[in-house]
């Protein structure tokens, strides 16, 4: 439903590229995320699709339609893309009724849609309302409601949880997916946070400086990162060198890339090494051990409290990242 081609993005006299060279294609009714660090171009490329920037060169597809290319350009409000911001971005002086009329046309039965999709998103009698009168966590769902009423072939959602705690954050985040299954939107999710994008995406979208590192599911990024920096997004990555991978017993490689979480004490695995606990620290939900590996010391979190000073510690072959 949404194919992008070849697309840049520059700002400045094409000192800046904000996207370069970035193409993927989207299927219908799925929920991506677009990941990746502050300045690394997810904005400007939802921007470009929802037709708010033109891109510099490259073309963009949606539902057939050529939206984007040297020759064409359809205007954002033809595009039928959805938009909801991290500042929900309601008007302060409409109603939420008003709020969600707002970007209805003439011929639809405005009342009928506006009840249906506050109910959808758990809102009905908020109709009178107004923004100033609703908590953070309601009017992102008003906006949520607002964005799904005309039935948008794609919706783009940019951090629309990062103005909101933490509890609140996961809650709502779950809610406002479950509303989007229910809607059969296709979502594009935006999002620094991996985390949020692993808890609901279907396939995730990795950019760096403007370019697109890798798309995939989200057990398929996770387990088989095509970079180093991929991995380190979804969870502390070890790189075992030298004397620490003999320790292990694991002579054929000098380098080998494993999760953190993949290590396991006194369990049966692959490669194991000898380690001495030096300190235990309660955290909670974990226990921080301090261990020693011959000469190295290394920081673990386990939910489980082990014995004596002594253990063993190690990985299985098949935990063990490889990368491109
Ligand atoms: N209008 C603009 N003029 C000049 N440079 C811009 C403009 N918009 C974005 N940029 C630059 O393009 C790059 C990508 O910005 P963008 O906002 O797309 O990143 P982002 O991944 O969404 O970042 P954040 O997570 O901080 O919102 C940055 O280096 C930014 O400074």
């Amino acid at each position: 439903m949404l194919k992008v081609t070849s697309v840049t993005k520059s700002f400045d006299g094409d000192k800046t590229f904000a996207v370069d060279s970035v193409s993927f294609q989207l299927e219908k009714g799925k929920n991506y995320a677009v990941v990746g660090e502050s300045g690394s171009g997810k904005t400007t490329l939802t921007r470009l699709i929802a037709g708010l920037e033109k891109p510099s060169s490259g073309e963009i597809e949606l539902n057939e339609e050529l939206v984007n290319s040297d020759t064409s350009f359809i205007a954002p409000e033809k595009r039928k893309v959805g938009m909801v911001f991290q500042d929900y971005a309601l008007f302060p002086h409409l109603s939420v009724f008003e709020n969600i009329a707002y970007g209805l046309d003439k011929g639809l039965h405005k009342n009928d849609r506006v009840t249906e999709v506050l109910g959808l998103v758990g809102l009905q009698g908020f109709e009178k309302r107004y923004p100033h009168q609703l908590s953070g966590g309601q009017q992102q769902r008003v906006a949520l409601a607002r964005a799904i009423a005309p039935k948008p072939s794609l919706l783009i959602l940019d951090e629309p949880f990062s103005n909101l705690d933490a509890s609140l954050r996961n809650e709502l985040r779950n809610e406002l997916f479950s509303i989007i299954k229910k809607a059969n939107t296709t979502t594009i999710f935006v999002t620094h946070d991996t985390e949020d994008a692993l808890a609901v995406a279907d396939e995730v979208l990795v950019l760096r400086n403007g370019k697109l590192l890798q798309k995939g599911d989200t057990k398929s990024l996770y387990y088989q990162p095509a970079t180093e920096y991929v991995a380190s997004l979804f969870g502390e990555v070890l790189c075992l060198e030298n004397a620490l991978l003999k320790q292990f017993g694991c002579s054929e490689q000098n380098k080998v890339y494993i999760r953190k979480e993949s290590l396991k004490i006194n369990q049966s695995v692959d490669f194991t090494a000898k380690a001495t606990v030096l300190n235990k620290k309660f955290m909670g939900a974990n226990y921080e051990l301090e261990l020693q590996i011959g000469e190295n010391t290394l920081l673990l979190k386990k939910n489980q409290l082990f014995e004596g000073t002594a253990v063993s510690i190690g990985f299985d072959k098949a935990a063990t990242l490889e990368f491109n």
